[in-house]
């Protein structure tokens, strides 16, 4: 059965075109450029589906060495970027520190012409894991990393610098398809932001830096870091269960669960719940994967709520040893492509975005002189 759109939150409503994705058409839960995601996950890395989306095919070999070696000569952080690091404290929210670190990078390499909004979307790509790790290394670690590795890929540099070592193939290849899987989702609440700001012609790290504001929410990315927060709460399935069920009669979200347009399963989420449960036998986990089996379970029984991309997130990604906090700003290393590619798109046929309010406050009334209020 089709979810209804219609209601507050501009639900169902059609806000433009794009030929990027098509998110919850029947047949094909989820599509970049025509390629099923689940398609993409399989056979491809992520600097593939990078090069999909903002360039608008598929690699050749040839182009795809390219396309990387021309990232990897993009790691490096200006000076003036590290300072401004180096001053943010370790208990602010990694996702306002990439925030900074997005439109402080603005400042120093804006996008003076739009004939370079290719070139600072690679930058961008390129740098955003240095950023974060650069600032969470140095503030929780006192130590100055140097983010200039050789790593073959944007999420296996992320994990080295973070780690201090070169990950695992295993944990190189579920970084891939965690970014594959976040890569892009049509007019979702961080993407229209971008658009929005496109369509004044403003700049790319303007519009960046704006969605990243708006992924931070937890009814939006920041999900995955809330439901990491709630399942290691849970000591067991049975645990995990009787809290739920508490959750669900005080009535309160469950972070992780349903969403705006699927109705009744999030097809990135088969995709994300493999690779957790092969990352839970890796490290031999016995609590926490059975916890979010179970959740799920319970969700669906009780409410026909399905898990969306990011519940199984949060046990991936811990199960790779990376702190809950820094779990949204990898959505937005991933995401950037889809950001940056739907600016693109929105410049290349651009009009204001601009809607009408229904007006429902006071009617005309005059000044009152303040002396007499
Ligand atoms: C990558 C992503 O951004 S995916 C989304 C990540 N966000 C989350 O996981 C946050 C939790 N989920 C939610 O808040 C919502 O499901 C959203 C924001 C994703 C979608 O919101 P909407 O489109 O407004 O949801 P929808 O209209 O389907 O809600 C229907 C009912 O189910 C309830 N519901 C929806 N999701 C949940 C949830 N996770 N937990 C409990 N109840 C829920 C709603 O409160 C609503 O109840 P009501 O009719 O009594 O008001
Ligand atoms: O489309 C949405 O509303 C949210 C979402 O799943 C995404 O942005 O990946």
């Amino acid at each position: 059965m089709a979810k209804v759109l219609s209601g507050a939150g501009l639900r169902g409503q059609v806000a433009g075109k794009t030929a990027l994705s098509t998110v919850g058409k029947s047949g094909s839960g989820l599509t970049y450029r025509g390629y099923d995601v689940k398609d993409l996950a399989e056979h491809c890395e992520f600097e593939e589906v990078a090069h999909l989306i903002l360039k608008g095919h598929l690699p050749t070999q040839d182009e795809l060495a390219s396309y990387k070696a021309a990232l990897k000569g993009m790691r490096g952080l200006p000076a003036a970027l590290k300072d401004v690091l180096e001053r943010i404290p370790a208990d602010a929210h990694p996702m306002d520190v990439l925030r900074t670190g997005c439109s402080m990078l603005g400042n120093l390499e804006g996008e003076l012409t739009f004939d370079a909004q290719q070139q600072v979307t690679d930058r961008m790509l390129a740098v955003f894991p240095s950023i974060i790790c650069y600032w969470y290394r140095f503030s929780h670690d006192g130590v100055r990393i140097d983010v200039e590795t050789d790593d073959d890929s944007i999420g296996a540099h992320f994990l080295h610098l973070l780690h201090g070592k070169k990950p695992s193939a295993l944990h190189e290849r579920v970084m891939h398809v965690s970014l594959i899987l976040y890569a892009e989702h049509e007019f979702n609440a961080s993407t229209f932001t971008a658009r929005v700001c496109a369509s004044t012609l403003s700049d790319m790290h303007s519009c960046i830096t704006g969605a990243i504001g708006s992924l931070r929410g937890p009814l939006h990315g920041g999900a995955n870091e809330a439901a990491m927060d709630m399942i290691e709460r849970f000591t067991s399935a049975d645990h995990a269960e009787q809290e739920m069920m508490g959750m669900l009669e005080r009535k309160e979200k469950i972070m992780g669960f349903g969403h705006a347009i699927y109705s009744e399963s999030d097809p990135r989420n088969a995709i994300i719940k493999m690779w957790s449960e092969k990352l839970a036998a890796d490290v031999g986990d016995t609590v926490l994967y059975p916890v979010s089996v179970r959740c799920e379970e319970v969700m669906w029984r009780e409410k026909k709520l399905f898990c969306n991309a990011d519940f199984f997130h949060a046990s991936a990604y811990h199960f790779m040893g990376i702190p809950t906090k820094l779990f949204t700003p990898i959505f937005v290393m991933s995401r950037l492509t889809g950001w940056a590619a739907h600016v693109m798109e929105q410049r290349a046929d651009n009009r204001i975005i601009r809607p009408s309010a229904e007006y429902v406050g006071e009617a005309l009334r005059s000044v009152t002189p303040i002396s007499q209020r």
